[in-house]
């Protein structure tokens, strides 16, 4: 059922000669990549015995030996570097004073939500009555996606059982595999950021549940944990479904190169592998699937000749359809942190500690309890707009609507990003313990808070772009951060509005004396100083394959995620979203996967 070489599925299906007798015999669908929306769609298509199921994955196992980094809450993110990690990195940011800095993908089993961080935070309606109105097909509206929401996800209580009654709307959550959690640590941060919204209701109103469709102001963030581990989409769908089913096999450490035509002219419905310089075909009788997120998708369209016509020529990559969309128009949310030292315990002070933190984890691996059996790095946050009448919002507004954020305040009672806690599993000691701005180097003792600042709905449009025709070298990602004045005037927008909440009566008594250079921050440039210098990826990359009507010459995929001009290959990732979503992206992505599984049994009348 898990093959990490293309050999075994011959040996084992057929007993012959690889190639072509698994071109001509492969039934029924190639999901490839294994990724995240990929186990979606896979798990939901090999429901039906009657269909045979192949998922191709580039990395590695989730289950593995050094899997803790990925699956223990606490740890969230800090899979980023190591080997479940595709190592990219950015080109040189023109609105970052030039740095470039190091572009997480997972590169394992469930593709990045086994890497994440694991916020599961919706969109608003806005959001997807925008995709509706953009793709000119309302089964893409809030409300007509409520099924899929609620076959995704299924709220559980935190491992200690902790009562989060008025943290949630139990009526907006589910019964799907993936599980999702509240907190089991609130911080007294929290318990503050909850009083400044109680406090001043009209600027931050408290938000029961920010993942019922109205995606504005304050509220308890909601994770993808359940069971005292990371919930991904590998454990909760892929794995289930290898487990019981005979009709789906995950293929591992094999490598996409391009899709090929396996019957007449555009039909791309067969891919070519690549292991350890071998390589092999596969052929779907009825589609391929790509999940290979908003970074790998373009990539392997444009090297089967998938894209703008003139950058495949240079190449050498014969033109199949002329989609000059396919890796452009790509958006990612910059964030920026700014710490400030605080009265009260954080998360800080454990993770200064490597005693105590070693015992932590060490609890942890014994019988799942404790700190660590959370991600109780970040537990509020907050979505807001610029003030009508802004400026910045005299071009037209870039929010899918009224209820949709410009901006974000996540409150973390902890670093992000910093390696110290993988370090800490593999016995180093701890170096740098507070959310991480690109290669800042935080204080090591104390207790810190930090909110991260997001830009929700960035105009900046950046590109994926191949470097060669070969699959193995690396596109070059450029998220072009920052590059528009609304973008830059956002961020600076919020930087004041972070030093405001925190100036609320609700923090007197807490919050200390802001981190480093970020002490005067009094003026517009000094801020805008600050944020070109520290900001860095949210690693939410999306658009990169965006969805479009079939009418529209532009867009590289049709409401029904089919690849425009060519036939038999559907997208199902994150790069088909239009637009950067407001909250964060892994939820929009279940989402879609779940309605295209239901779009493919509906074409090929699978139900
Ligand atoms: C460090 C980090 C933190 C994040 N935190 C959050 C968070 O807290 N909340 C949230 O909502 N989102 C978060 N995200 C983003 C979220 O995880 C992604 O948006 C989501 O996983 C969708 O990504 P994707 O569609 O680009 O594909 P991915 O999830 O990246 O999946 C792509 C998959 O395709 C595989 N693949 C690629 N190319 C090939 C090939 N040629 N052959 C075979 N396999 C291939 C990859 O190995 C991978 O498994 C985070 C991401 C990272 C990296």
């Amino acid at each position: 059922k898990i093959f990490t070489a293309p050999e075994q599925i011959t040996s084992r299906r057929y007993d012959f000669v690889v190639f072509s007798m698994i071109r001509s015999d492969w039934s029924c669908y190639v999901v490839q990549p294994g990724p995240f929306a990929g186990c979606v769609v896979a798990s939901r298509l090999s429901e039906n015995p009657n269909v045979r199921v192949l998922v191709i994955e580039a990395g590695v196992s989730d289950n593995g030996t050094d899997s803790a980094v990925i699956s223990t809450p606490i740890l969230a993110g800090q899979g980023a570097g190591t080997v479940f990690d595709w190592n990219y990195t950015t080109t040189h940011q023109v609105g970052l004073n030039g740095r470039a800095f190091a572009y997480p993908r997972g590169f394992v089993m469930g593709g990045s939500s086994s890497l994440n961080a694991m916020i599961y935070q919706r969109g608003p309606r806005d959001d997807f009555d925008r995709l509706a109105s953009v793709s000119g097909d309302p089964g893409w509206t809030w409300d007509n996606l409520q099924e899929f929401i609620f076959k995704n996800e299924k709220h559980v209580p935190a491992w200690n059982n902790r009562s989060d009654a008025g943290e949630y709307n139990p009526r907006v959550h589910g019964h799907g595999p993936l599980l999702s959690s509240l907190t089991a640590t609130p911080w007294e941060l929290d318990r503050r950021v909850m009083q400044t919204a109680a406090d001043h209701s009209d600027e931050y109103p408290f938000n029961l549940d920010l993942n019922s469709g109205d995606g504005l102001g304050v509220g308890w963030i909601q994770t993808s944990v359940g069971n005292s581990a990371r919930s991904s989409s590998s454990s909760a769908y892929l794995h289930p479904a290898l487990d019981s089913r005979n009709n789906i096999d995950l293929l591992l450490h094999t490598q996409v190169t391009n899709l090929i035509s396996s019957g007449s002219g555009s039909k791309l419905t067969g891919v070519q592998v690549s292991q350890n310089a071998h390589e092999y075909e596969f052929a779907a009788t009825k589609e391929v699937i790509l999940s290979a997120g908003s970074v790998g998708t373009p990539q392997i369209l444009m090297l089967s000749g998938v894209g703008p016509k003139e950058e495949l020529q240079k190449f050498g990559i014969k033109s199949v359809v002329d989609l000059p969309d396919v890796g452009r128009n790509l958006q990612d949310q910059a964030i920026v942190g700014l710490q400030w030292e605080a009265k009260a315990e954080t998360l800080s002070g454990l993770l200064n500690d490597p005693a105590a933190f070693s015992a932590a984890l060490a609890q942890y691996a014994i019988n799942k309890t404790g700190i660590a059996a959370a991600n109780s790095v970040v537990n509020s946050i907050a979505f807001l707009r610029l003030p009508d009448g802004s400026p910045l919002l005299k071009g037209g507004d870039p929010a899918a609507g009224p209820h949709a954020a410009h901006f974000e305040f996540a409150f973390l009672a902890s670093p992000l990003g910093s390696k110290q806690r993988v370090e800490l599993i593999t016995g180093n000691s701890p170096q740098n313990t507070f959310l991480a701005n690109d290669k800042q180097v935080g204080p090591t003792t104390g207790n810190w808070v930090s909110i991260a600042i997001v830009v929700q709905s960035p105009t900046s449009r950046g590109s994926i772009n191949i470097t060669s025709s070969s699959a193995f070298s690396y596109p070059t990602i450029d998220p072009a951060f920052y590059t528009t004045a609304f973008d830059i005037g956002t961020a600076i927008h919020a930087v004041k509005a972070a030093q405001e909440f925190f100036s609320k009566p609700a923090w007197d008594g807490f919050i200390g004396a802001p981190f480093s250079d970020a002490t005067n921050l009094d003026t517009d440039a000094k801020i805008e100083a600050y944020v070109r210098k520290w900001a860095m990826s949210n690693k939410h990359p999306t658009s990169t394959a965006r969805m479009s009507k079939n009418s529209d010459k532009s867009g590289v995929v049709g409401p029904d995620l089919l690849v425009k001009g060519i036939r038999g290959v559907r997208v199902v990732d994150a790069s088909v979203l239009p637009f950067a979503v407001g909250g964060f992206p892994q939820a929009q992505v279940y989402i879609i996967a779940e309605r295209a599984a239901a779009l493919i049994k509906d074409a090929w009348c699978l139900n």
